[in-house]
């Protein structure tokens, strides 16, 4: 039902004027806030003075939205949406659609907070009317443990599922949840740790996204039904999870010396892995304990099944690869907390990614091509300039090549050291004279082009090529170098 009892109804937007064209609009520069960029305090009085379809604002749990540029884009149409304006539209927000992803789709409308946020409304239990949806949302942050202080801990429940969202300033390093009893749930956010208890069972594991602003874990319900509020379990810190048992679900040769392995959760344990960063495998090889850091890769053209996909050289003299390579698939295996000092926040100006591997240190750019790939309106190209020996040393030469194919704003150069005389491009190590050909002088003063560099290989050749992209005038700030 609408708003006013009427049943819920699309409207047909004009052209030009669909999600897409709001997110190309958002992305434009355009202040669509009105604020020149500043954050506001707004009172109930200053809000209610911006209440007209040529000035409207809205609030919604508290956050103050510019919706005027919105109007022609809202699906239920101008004039629903307008019942919310110069008004704490929360209630009516959450009858018709509690489930609209508000903050992401008005994230450039933002005018500030309502200074009487009144946190009730988030209590607030939508009409019962629509029983087949989300029932009710109930926000659990004002009991909330001091070992989690800051955070804030949101859920709602449909009959089938049940999201539990935290609320973020940025990026977490380390999200794990745990439910291994069967109506207990913890949540580690970085250092912090907080549990609940259930009313009935959820089947593992839950739909896990993470962004800068929130973790978002949806649960079905093992029996559909509507649950009591999740309760917090109180004082009882629970141990930190210094290692996570992984099963070997899948082990292929990928070329002559470069194995797949696909890792997945043994337990009833999720986690994440920010882009970039790196898990230590642990292993006890004839009695001494070892760990090595591998980069979770994502698969180019296609998605990998296993909650965690490893792309592992074999050095016939390396203990630890010999180990893991050769076990089998159903053993298990040790991980640790992922590690790493990279932010995918480093990436969010550029308009053109450099990614400079060799051999192994292809990883990290797998899930990077992902990002980047995925960001259309904002990134116009990314380059993988790929450093290996020879044709047979190439990590997924053709899912690579299928991926250009697919995608005008993708584009791989291979360079050899050691090719045969069948090869026609590039040869030879990295030098500037190279570089140059791929990746012009740094400069700040093009508008429309923000280059960004990151490179992954061994150690020499990481560091050759940040003296390079140095001379060239690259600062800090417009690479990274992958080490360790
Ligand atoms: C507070 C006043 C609002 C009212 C009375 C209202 C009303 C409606 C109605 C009646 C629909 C109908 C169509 C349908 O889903 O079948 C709709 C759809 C929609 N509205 Fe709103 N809306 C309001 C605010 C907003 C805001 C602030 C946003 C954006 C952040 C928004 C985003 C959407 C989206 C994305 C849909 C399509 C939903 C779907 O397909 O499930 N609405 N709205």
């Amino acid at each position: 039902m609408s708003a006013t009892g009427n049943p819920r109804n699309k409207v047909a937007l004009k052209p030009g004027h669909s999600l897409m064209d709001w997110i190309r609009l958002g992305n434009s520069g355009e202040d669509l806030a009105g604020t020149g960029g500043a954050i506001l305090q707004v009172t109930k009085e200053q809000l209610a003075q911006h209440s007209t379809e040529k000035d409207a604002w809205l609030c919604i749990r508290g956050n103050v939205y510019n919706i005027t540029r919105y109007m022609d884009f809202h699906p239920g149409g101008a004039e629903e949406l307008m019942k919310g304006a110069g008004i704490d539209a929360t209630n009516l927000f959450n009858k018709v659609h509690p489930w609209v992803n508000f903050e992401s789709i008005l994230k450039k409308c933002l005018v500030g907070r309502l200074t009487s946020a009144v946190d009730e409304n988030i209590f607030e239990i939508p009409s019962s009317s629509k029983k087949d949806k989300i029932i009710r949302e109930q926000k659990v942050s004002n009991s909330l443990p001091i070992v989690f202080d800051g955070p804030k801990v949101d859920w709602y429940q449909q009959q089938n599922f049940i999201t539990m969202v935290v609320y973020l300033k940025e990026l977490p390093k380390k999200v794990i949840i745990s439910n291994e009893e069967p109506t207990e749930l913890w949540i580690w956010l970085n250092d912090k740790c907080v549990g609940f208890s259930l009313m009935q069972s959820i089947v593992w594991p839950p739909l896990l996204t993470v962004t800068d602003s929130k973790i978002e874990a949806k649960y079905t319900k093992e029996k559909p039904d509507l649950w009591d509020d999740p309760s917090y379990i109180p004082d009882d810190f629970k141990e930190a999870l210094t290692t996570i048992p992984m099963i070997i679900d899948r082990i292929e040769h990928v070329n002559h010396n470069v194995f797949l392995i696909g890792l997945s959760n043994s337990k009833r344990i999720a986690f994440h892995v920010p882009i970039g960063y790196h898990i230590p495998v642990k292993a006890n090889i004839n009695g001494t304990s070892l760990e090595r850091n591998y980069t979770p890769v994502c698969g180019l053209d296609k998605k990998l099944s296993s909650d965690v996909n490893l792309l592992i050289k074999y050095y016939p003299d390396g203990v630890f690869s010999s180990w893991i390579t050769s076990r089998k698939v159903g053993a298990t295996v040790m991980i640790g907390h992922p590690v790493g000092n990279f932010s995918v926040g480093f990436l969010m100006k550029a308009t053109h990614i450099i990614l400079i591997s060799a051999g192994t240190g292809f990883t990290p750019m797998t899930r990077l091509v992902d990002w980047a790939l995925a960001r259309r309106n904002k990134v116009l190209e990314v380059k993988l300039i790929f450093f290996n020996k020879a044709v047979k040393d190439i990590i997924w030469k053709s899912e690579l090549q299928t991926l250009v194919s697919n995608n005008q704003r993708f584009r791989v150069e291979h360079v050899l050291s050691e090719p045969d005389s069948s090869w026609k491009k590039t040869s030879g190590w990295i030098t500037p004279q190279l570089l140059h050909s791929y990746i012009p002088e740094f400069s700040d003063e093009d508008p429309l082009r923000s280059f960004f560099i990151c490179v992954c290989g061994p150690i020499s050749f990481t560091q050759l090529t940040e003296r390079y992209l140095q001379d060239m005038g690259y600062p800090h700030e417009n690479y990274f170098c992958f080490r360790g």
